[in-house]
């Protein structure tokens, strides 16, 4: 499918933004990734101008985008919808597999040994290995990680993602979380965006698209979103584009 520009957008409308390589640049580990000043400035007034409607929607978890919003309070769908607080500050959790994630983790630790390059992030709900620092373990890492989902027999499952491999909980994703939120006050009833750059933002374009609300890729790669922006300036601009028309 051919994708373009995305049209001028609404106050009107519910946000569900994805964070790194959308929001933030990918940097090199999960934690040098940071948030600043300026693009707090536009999540707090995007968040305000919209009555609230306005969510992140990550893959990582609640606690660590917490850590990078500082004092900015906002919805938050963590660990791609596992876990969700919503517009009223109540936190939802979904699937845990505590005993099989503590499983593949002690499996992991001998490969962590044996190749420095790979990093684990365990993030509460999922485990997810990075490859970033090792491209060449990109094979051998989807894998391992698809042999200890499947080994441990409780419906995990691996969500690839930019050089990551992660297991999960299977059956719940970012869709998940949109539909969760559409159900509620204040985004009930709105026109649903999903601006995302990964793998994983695919089930929040398929689900917005269900809705016939705006899904926006953000880069280059497949994607069953409808409209696209080339980069996260571009993001940035288009939303601050929505404040200005607000002004
Ligand atoms: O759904 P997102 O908000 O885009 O989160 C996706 C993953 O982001 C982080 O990993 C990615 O970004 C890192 C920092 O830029 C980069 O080093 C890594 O290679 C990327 O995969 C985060 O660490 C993951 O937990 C998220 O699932």
């Amino acid at each position: 499918m051919r994708t373009s520009s995305p049209p001028s957008a609404s106050v009107d409308w519910a946000y569900f933004l994805d964070v790194d390589g959308t929001l933030i640049d990918i940097a090199d580990t999960p934690g040098a990734a940071f948030v600043d000043t300026e693009l707090l400035d536009l999540i707090a007034r995007l968040y305000q101008e919209s009555g609230g409607a306005m969510a992140l929607v990550s893959g990582r978890s609640i606690s660590d985008l917490e850590h990078l919003l500082g004092s900015l309070h906002l919805p938050l769908a963590g660990q791609h919808g596992l876990e969700r607080r919503d517009a009223a500050g109540r936190l939802w959790i979904h699937a845990a597999t505590p005993e099989a994630k503590c499983t593949i983790k002690e499996a992991l630790a001998p490969v962590l040994v044996q190749y420095p390059g790979l990093l684990l992030e365990d993030k509460g709900l999922t485990l997810a290995l990075h490859y970033r620092q090792a491209p060449h373990l990109a094979a051998y890492a989807h894998r391992l990680m698809g042999q200890l989902a499947n080994d441990a027999d409780a419906g995990l499952e691996v969500q690839p993602g930019k050089r990551v491999a992660e297991v999960k909980p299977s059956g719940i994703d970012k869709g998940t979380a949109v539909s969760e939120y559409l159900k509620e006050s204040p985004f009930k009833g709105r026109r649903p965006v999903f601006i995302g750059d990964d793998l994983n933002d695919e089930h929040g374009f398929a689900e917005v698209n269900r809705l016939e609300g705006i899904s926006i890729k953000v880069g280059k790669g497949r994607s069953c979103a409808r409209f696209r922006l080339p980069d996260v300036a571009a993001v940035r601009r288009w939303l601050g584009n929505i404040l200005k028309g607000s002004e």
